[in-house]
């Protein structure tokens, strides 16, 4: 597994420099404009299990109930300057610090971190990923850190919660971690939204082997959608 990851990897070198490729989106950050790739695409460092996933997904989109969602490096779309205005206290925020924000699932380079797609059902409240950790992700030797497990599982129900609710935080996130998980293996993360109370969404998801034969992780959460009028900070 981890060798063919390797070989994977070393086919990248062709697929960076910033052309602009297939899901290529033109945007305006700062006074300038930049090309941000959609990240939730494929790429060289993808394994024939997560291209077979996502082709399968894909083929659903087309029947309808299923949307694939893309996902950038560093948003400048007018929500994220609205929240950042809202609810951030703007002496916290160095300009030229923030010009080097990213989205932290996505801040590797291809192949060497998270690796994954988003696929969402607003009918059944579902948001399945599809995640390939790479190996910069290594904790135990040979598999991935509980952390990069952790992070993947929040920002998969955070999305689930973030469809029903909007703007939402994190407020609690339990984990039961049941088996390790291979590096560089694929795995799937199957996010439900199972209640809405008042501004408490709580979303649960389980994370399998492709062949569902593994239960690697399963988790619950709580996430709150913000107050407008309350400050964060
Ligand atoms: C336009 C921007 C959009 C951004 C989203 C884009 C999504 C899609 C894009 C990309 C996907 C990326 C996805 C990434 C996901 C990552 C998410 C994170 O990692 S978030 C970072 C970690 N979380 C924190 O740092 C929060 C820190 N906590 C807080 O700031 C506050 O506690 C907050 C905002 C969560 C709640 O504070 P309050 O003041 O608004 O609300 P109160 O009154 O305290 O609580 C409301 C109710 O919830 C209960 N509650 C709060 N915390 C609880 C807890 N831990 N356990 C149980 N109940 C709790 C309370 O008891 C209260 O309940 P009663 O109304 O009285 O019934």
């Amino acid at each position: 597994m981890l060798r063919s990851c390797a070989a994977r990897l070393r086919t990248l070198g062709a697929s960076r420099g910033g052309a602009r490729g297939p899901g290529a989106a033109r945007r305006s950050f700062a006074s300038e404009e930049v090309v941000d790739k959609d990240c939730a695409l494929p790429n060289p460092s993808w394994s024939k299990d997560l291209r077979l996933l996502f082709d399968q997904f894909m083929k659903k989109c087309e029947e309808g109930s299923w949307k694939r969602l893309p996902s950038y490096k560093r948003s400048s779309t007018q929500n994220f300057k609205d929240f950042r205005t809202h609810y951030v206290d703007p002496k916290l925020l160095k300009e030229e610090q923030m010009s080097e924000a990213q989205l932290f699932t996505r801040s590797f380079e291809d192949g060497l971190g998270f690796e994954y797609v988003m696929f969402c059902n607003d009918a059944e409240k579902r948001v399945v990923c599809f995640f390939q950790g790479g190996p910069r992700l290594q904790g135990v030797p040979g598999f991935t850190h509980g952390g990069a497990i952790a992070s993947i599982i929040d920002a998969t129900v955070g999305t689930c919660a973030f469809r029903a609710g909007g703007v939402v935080m994190t407020a609690n996130l339990n984990i039961n971690y049941k088996r390790p998980i291979p590096l560089c293996s694929v795995v799937v993360i199957d996010g439900q939204l199972d209640r809405v109370e008042g501004r408490k969404f709580f979303v649960s998801c389980s994370v399998r082997s492709v062949s569902e034969e593994t239960l690697y992780s399963e988790a619950t959460s709580l996430f709150i959608a913000l107050d407008p009028n309350k400050k964060l900070t």
